[in-house]
């Protein structure tokens, strides 16, 4: 409990001991969580969406289930648990006894901190339309539940309350919906879908000293701000969901297009690369190197240290 309990105590003493913004990169998989990890951040996002296109090929419809989501915040919360996850946990995928649960698997699998929100189950994306909310109370139940959760199991959990009130019921009800999530445990809060600058700075500031989070999806519905800007508008925690996902689909569409077309693929690849097998072993990007990435020499290196024979003949 202890060991996974301290990305959470880190993760609270970044909000509460600094002033620092707290820069997530979204990442949805062990490629992108790796990546993410040895470019240096300090902190991670798992977005659902992402896990949503990234695991079932799905749009982001409240189409993940509790185990999907608990499984890959458990995965990519143990890839570094010095770096602390925040991770998406949609609607808590039912009643108060469902939130606790799930919160509960968030926490033993590692998760530092969560975003909760006020969407029916049946939920979408925020950047969508046509979305309808839960009363206040069934809102204000979720977030209740989740606190039960923390304090049962004695975590530093930081539980962030999202809205997505704003589009169909406007600012004034996303911010009651807000304090009177915060008035219930949460920690920190997510105002989604906040539409220019001057709503950014109004809403950090009716909400403080509550820590603001802003959500900066590419092609959403919120200028995407830089991480100057977002500290400068009072943010406190910056998150930028499907980031590397967005490149990454250009990058497959062009190497999917020239295999299909040419039987080859080259794309992207340096004249090494293109060569022939004998410098495999060398080649950037190559497979080894992604083994590489993902803790290859550790894992030869452990099994060595612990008396195992299973890399006695190199890999
Ligand atoms: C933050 C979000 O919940 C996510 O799953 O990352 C999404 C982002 C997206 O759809 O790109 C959201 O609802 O804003």
């Amino acid at each position: 409990m202890a060991v996974i309990n301290q990305a959470a105590a880190k993760l609270r003493a970044q909000l509460f001991e600094s002033d620092d913004l707290i820069v997530c990169p979204g990442v949805q998989d062990g490629l992108s969580a790796r990546v993410c990890l040895q470019q240096g951040f300090k902190n991670l996002y798992m977005t659902g969406a992402g896990t949503a296109i990234s695991l079932l090929g799905m749009p982001d419809l409240g189409l993940t289930t509790a185990d999907d989501m608990v499984r890959q915040a458990s995965m990519l919360s143990s890839l570094d648990r010095s770096v602390p996850l925040i991770a998406d946990i949609d609607t808590g995928f039912g009643g108060p006894v469902m939130v606790a649960r799930t919160v509960e698997r968030y926490i033993l699998g590692g998760v530092a901190g969560l975003h909760l929100e006020d969407q029916v189950t049946t939920k979408r994306c925020g950047h969508l339309g046509g979305k309808e909310m839960v009363d206040v109370a069934t809102f204000v139940a979720r977030i209740r539940a989740a606190r039960e959760a923390r304090e049962r199991l004695g975590s530093d959990l930081v539980i962030i309350a999202r809205t997505d009130a704003l589009q169909s019921m406007g600012f004034d009800e996303a911010l009651t919906r807000l304090k009177a999530a915060v008035e219930a445990g949460a920690d920190a809060v997510f105002l989604e879908g906040v539409k220019d600058r001057e709503q950014m700075a109004k809403f950090t500031k009716e909400m403080a000293p509550t820590p603001c989070l802003i959500n900066l999806v590419p092609g959403g519905l919120t200028p995407l701000v830089n991480a100057k800007e977002a500290k400068e508008l009072g943010y406190r925690i910056a998150i930028w969901p499907c980031f590397a996902m967005t490149h990454a689909y250009v990058a497959y569409q062009k190497a999917a297009k020239e295999l299909l077309e040419t039987g080859a693929v080259t794309a992207g690849f340096t004249e090494k690369q293109k060569g022939e097998g004998e410098n495999a072993e060398q080649v950037p990007g190559g497979i080894r190197e992604l083994f590489e990435l993902c803790g290859l020499s550790k894992c030869v290196e452990f099994d060595n240290k612990m008396g195992g024979q299973t890399f006695s003949k190199g890999v």
